[in-house]
């Protein structure tokens, strides 16, 4: 198996507070991994380092076995990895058709054959060609997060950093996304990094996991360890009784 992402020694610092310290993970190619932890314990932080979105104060990141230097990210490096947030009214801008959401990419990346590539693209995430020149408000939160999906697929990354994709969506609306998510990464091979408070989520839609806690990767366990509550850590225990989604094998 060769490593999609790996993280080694990571630490992360927000002006004086150490939000990642000494983080490593090695990631599969074709895996979902999860993050779990308390809140504030650094999962996004995580992820944001990844894409560049954090300041990086040691350690490494490579994609692929290529080293990422700095916070700067290169248009390859957003072919191979895109990210989804939990929040897709934030990332789709209002004043857009999701027609034009899609293009953007594309012509960033200078992919051509556009038409194609986004009906396909609506085709593949549940939306017909009918929401392609519809925006982003006369959508349902469901809706959104697919023209999100579809907007970090188009480019066929072979990587998704998904922050609580499907945390601000119905428990329904929820479980559809999830479907989604899995049945895409299936059918492309992606490897799949999932922050989720929900260790339910995490148990259903991922291979292994790591529980973090202030900054540090405090367990780790393959979700069938997780199910069976074969945890070492307090702490994990305590977050599988706060999980609600969590139902216990
Ligand atoms: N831009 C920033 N500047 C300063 N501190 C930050 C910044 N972003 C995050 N932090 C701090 O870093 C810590 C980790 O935040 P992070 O968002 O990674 O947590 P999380 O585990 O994803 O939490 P949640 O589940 O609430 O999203 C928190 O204490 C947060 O306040």
């Amino acid at each position: 198996m060769s490593i999609a992402l790996s993280v080694d020694k990571l630490s992360v610092i927000y002006d004086h507070f150490h939000a990642l310290k000494d983080v490593s993970v090695d990631i599969e190619t074709g895996e979902s991994f999860g993050l779990v932890g308390e809140s504030g314990s650094g999962k996004s932080t995580l992820l944001r380092a990844v894409a560049g979105l954090a300041p990086l104060a040691s350690g490494s990141i490579k994609i692929h076995g290529d080293l990422l230097v700095g916070t700067k990210r290169s248009k390859a490096f957003y072919r191979q990895v895109q990210m989804v947030f939990q929040d897709p009214y934030g990332s789709l801008h209002p004043r857009q058709t999701i027609d034009r959401l899609l293009l953007e990419p594309l012509a960033i990346h200078g992919i051509s054959d556009s038409d194609t590539r986004i009906a396909r693209a609506l085709d593949e995430v549940g939306l017909g060609n009918g929401f392609r020149f519809r925006y982003p408000h006369q959508l349902s939160g469901g809706q959104r997060q697919r023209v999100a999906i579809a907007r970090a697929l188009i480019v066929e990354p072979s990587i998704l950093l998904l922050d609580e994709p499907t945390s601000a969506l119905d428990a329904s609306v929820q479980a559809e996304v999830l479907n989604l998510l899995e049945q895409v990464r299936r059918d492309r091979n992606l490897t799949f990094v999932m922050v989720s408070h929900d260790l339910g989520v995490v148990t259903h839609m991922c291979d292994r996991l790591a529980v973090m806690r202030n900054g540090t990767v405090v367990e780790r366990l393959t979700s069938a360890q997780l199910a069976q509550a074969a945890v070492t850590e307090d702490y994990t225990r305590n977050l599988m009784i706060a999980s609600k989604g969590f139902v216990k094998a």
